[in-house]
């Protein structure tokens, strides 16, 4: 990425993306395309407010690359952000993950021996690797864990569910709804991906009273704050 190319800031809902919003002050002007409605800030950052899940995630997500790509204006970069699911005790709630490794938890199929990736039935792909360089710039400007963010269409709500993702997935700290699909959009378009999810809740037994959404909100606030000139400086020849 060079200093005249975009960055692609994603999240599930308005909420999120008010959230990180709150990170640059200044002036933000409504983008309407077909399929996607964009926030955009002075220095180069659109916000998305994509949608729950990852089917209209990735949809939303490629809808904002290919009118950016139309208009000869290619992002550099494209950022999953939101509040997700902790994996306890590495991931307490209020914290911060960047994923190294954004996986699709629940896409394959269920067998009598267990749940078999799509990859292992010859399909697709079930894990994008974020720039190892971004990763560290993140680690290091907010002190964001780094390791696996799942993707899942179902939010886990049992202890069992957490164990058997936490077995499949040794490195896992996070669970969201919708990085996997931000990701397939953006390597569609040969963009890279980031991925940082702020804790709101544990990973594990269904508690809707323990999720801590503003503290979460707040904390994206915060890592965006810190991330910024991160982002804008970062380079693909980093890697
Ligand atoms: O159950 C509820 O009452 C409820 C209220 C507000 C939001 C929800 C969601 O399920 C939000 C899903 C949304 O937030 C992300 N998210 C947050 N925590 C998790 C999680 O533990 N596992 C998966 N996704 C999570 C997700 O990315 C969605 O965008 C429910």
């Amino acid at each position: 990425m060079n200093a005249r190319e975009r960055v692609l800031l994603a999240t599930a809902v308005p909420a999120e993306r008010d959230a990180v919003a709150g990170a640059f002050p200044g002036p933000a002007d409504e983008v309407r395309l077909p399929g996607a409605t964009l926030l955009r800030t002075d220095g180069g950052f659109d916000l998305l407010a994509a949608g729950v899940g990852p089917a209209l995630a990735a949809a939303s997500t490629a809808a904002a690359l290919t009118a950016a790509a139309l208009a000869g204006t290619p992002y550099g970069l494209v950022v999953s952000a939101g509040i997700g699911g902790g994996f306890q005790p590495e991931a307490p709630v209020g914290s911060l993950v960047v994923a190294d490794a954004i996986t699709a938890a629940d896409l394959g199929a269920e067998t009598p021996d267990g749940f078999l990736p799509v990859t292992d039935l010859g399909f697709g792909t079930v894990t994008h690797l974020p720039p190892n360089s971004l990763v560290r710039e993140v680690v290091a400007a907010t002190g964001a864990r780094p390791g696996t963010v799942l993707t899942v269409s179902t939010v886990t709500g049992t202890a069992t569910r957490a164990a058997a993702l936490r077995e499949r997935h040794p490195g896992a700290l996070a669970e969201g709804m919708e990085g996997f699909g931000v990701a397939e959009a953006a390597a569609a378009h040969g963009v890279p991906v980031l991925e940082i999810r702020a804790v709101s809740n544990p990973v594990g037994p269904r508690d809707r009273d323990a999720w801590r959404i503003g503290d979460a909100l707040a904390a994206l606030t915060g890592a965006f704050g810190k991330l910024a000139p991160a982002l804008e400086s970062w380079n693909t020849h980093d890697d």
